[in-house]
Formats: C-alpha cells, structure tokens, sequence
C-alpha cells in the first residue's frame, strides 16, 4: 500500500548548532519542505541578527538540491524589547516568538522568570503579528510533574489568551486532554502541535523492563487516557492542530546519565511515525491535513505543492546513528517502523 501527501512542514523542531545541526538536518529535510526551527541554542536566539546568523548557518548545512527553508523563531526573554519584535517581523526570516519558562526543559534558563515583565512585548507580537510559541508547563516545584500543563493552562494561558485578544498562541508539544480541550474551546488563533512520540506512547514507556531515558522529553509522557485524547484531537479533523515533531537530539552518553537530558529523536522517521498512529486510528485519510495543511494555514504560509510518498513495508531502525562525533540513539532503535519513505 502507497500514501501520497503533500510534502508536510514541521512547525516545532530541535536543529541544534555546528556539527549536530549538519548530522541531524538531512533527516528532516528529506520529508518537510520546512520547519519551525527552535531557538534554544547555547547561547539563544534572542535578536534579528542572530535569527538571521542561524538562518544562514542552517541554509550552509542543507545538502545541495533538498527543499528545505527553514523557519526562524525569536527566545523571548525578560530584555526582549518591542524593537527586537519590530526588528525581528521585518527581516521576514523570523515567523514566532518562543515562550519558554525559566527552568522549565533544556536551555531555558535564560527563558522568563515572570511573564508579567513582558506585556510591552506581548503587546508589540499582537501588533506585529507574531504568534506566540509555548512550552506550556509551570517550573513551580510543588506542582507535581504531571500535573505541570494542566496548571500551567490555568495560572498563565487562560489570562494570556483573555488580556492579548489579537495575539496568535501555538501550545507547544501538547500532552494532555486538558491541552487538547482548552485548545478545541479556545479561538481560531489557539493552536497546537502534538509529537509522534506522545501520539505512540503512554508513560509505561517510561520504565519498561527498567528506566528507558529514550523515551523521556519534556513535557514527560503521561497516562493513556491523556495519548487517546491527542490521538482524538490530531485525527479529528480540527484545523488547530498540526504536526510539530519535537525532535531533540542529545548525544547518547547525555541520555544514558545519572541525570540525563530530556528529549527523544524522532526525525529519521518522523512522517512514517505520524503515518503508523493515524493508521493505528483509522484515520489514515485525515494525515494530509493535520501533516500539510493546517500548519502553513495558521502560520499564513503556502501550502506546499510538491509531495511525499510513504509505503506499508516494515523496516528495523538502526541500533544508533552518527552524530557529531558521537551517536543518537533514534526513536524505536532496533524496533521496526510500518511506513518507509519513498
Ligand atoms: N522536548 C524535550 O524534551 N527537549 C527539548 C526542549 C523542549 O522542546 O522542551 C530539547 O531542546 O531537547
Ligand atoms: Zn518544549
Ligand atoms: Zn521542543
């Protein structure tokens, strides 16, 4: 069996910088025509100049003939001005701010402590047209860590959402039926991405046999009731969600630690992952939109002419793969995947 689809975008990615950006970046250029390019390098991108370094860096890095342009997003952070937005929506290459708590997932320490410092800003993205990117989930210690999106909708997204009524949010990597629900009654300018990963898995998957640090990322895996609701939402047909795979290379030693980092690696099979939970939901008809369309509709971009084609043969993902100098562990290494690309 053969899926054809207009060539998807990925509206939330993790590039990286250097030598990781030019291992990871044919993955992901060979299935989207684009993608959101998160700025939570060390250090962050915090200003049109940097955007448009990053930009140049990530075009240096893509192989001669791929389609691929890059989307550049702003890291909004307690000295981010309403010049640096001005300056940021001109140079045409920035296309979203990200909101990441401080403290919140990897490099966010230099993310907002207290997003009330930030209304002059807010108020010039709603001027300038900027959507708001979110890593939707509050640090606060006490708040247990599933717990964190729920609370996080209710202490910030609610007042946000209310006080800034021309201001366009993407709820970043949902994970929960809370998510999905506030996203589902929000307006038309609400939307979200969801992950292969948290559309595939439950938090079992966290500690099969013994702690699995592959598949762990932020926001963490949650219970399955939480995975049947994305599932509901991605296949549903609502025009507010849209594909963001949120993968995140880390090198395997920086994973298999005493206290490793979160994130999971999905990009050398990200649209097969995708194409296996919609089957999984008999939704297969239903993958183009949420894969092609709904994301550039948003984000007021065209849809993509070309297209991709997946085929029904199972193959086995390599145990790891090369990874400036070292190696990633990929999503379902050893384990076999439905979909292969064309
Ligand atoms: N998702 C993750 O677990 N990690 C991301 C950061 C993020 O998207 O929160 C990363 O940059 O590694
Ligand atoms: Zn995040
Ligand atoms: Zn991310």
């Amino acid at each position: 069996m053969r899926l054809t689809l207009t060539r998807p975008d990925d509206w939330h990615l993790h590039l990286r910088d250097g030598e990781m950006l030019k291992s990871v970046l044919p993955d992901t250029a060979r299935r989207f025509a684009r993608a959101i390019a998160m700025p939570n390098l060390v250090p962050p991108v915090v200003n049109a100049a940097q955007a448009r370094g990053y930009y140049e860096r990530i075009r240096a890095a893509t192989l001669a003939g791929a389609d691929f342009e890059p989307l550049i997003v702003l890291y909004l952070t307690e000295g981010t001005t309403p010049d640096d937005i001005a300056e940021a929506k001109a140079s045409g290459i920035v296309h979203a701010v990200k909101w990441y708590p401080a403290g919140a997932t990897t490099n966010s320490h230099a993310g907002v402590q207290d997003i009330a410092r930030c209304d002059a800003v807010l108020a010039a993205m709603e001027r300038h047209d900027l959507p708001l990117l979110v890593h939707g989930e509050v640090t606060d210690p006490s708040v247990d860590i599933f717990d964190r999106e729920k609370a996080f909708i209710d202490r910030f997204l609610i007042g946000i959402v209310e006080r800034f009524p021309g201001l366009r949010v993407v709820f970043e990597h949902i994970t929960t039926r809370d998510a999905a629900q506030f996203v589902e009654a929000a307006p038309a300018r609400v939307g979200a991405t969801i992950t292969a990963h948290h559309l595939l898995l439950n938090r079992n998957a966290l500690f099969v046999g013994g702690v699995r640090p592959h598949h762990y990322c932020l926001p963490v895996l949650k219970r399955e009731v939480h995975r049947q609701a994305l599932v509901a939402a991605a296949t549903g047909g609502s025009t507010k969600f849209f594909l963001g795979t949120d993968s995140a290379p880390h090198a395997r030693h920086t994973k298999e630690a005493a206290c490793g980092c979160a994130g999971i690696y999905t990009a050398h099979a990200a649209i097969e992952l995708y194409a296996e939970a919609f089957e999984q939901a008999g939704a297969l008809d239903r993958l183009e939109a949420f894969a092609s369309f709904h994301g550039p509709d948003f984000y007021r971009l065209p849809r993509n002419t070309s297209t991709i084609t997946l085929e029904k043969q199972p193959w086995t993902v390599p145990a790891s793969q090369p990874a400036a100098g070292h190696e990633l562990v990929p999503f379902r290494a050893g384990e076999t995947i439905a979909w292969r690309l064309v």
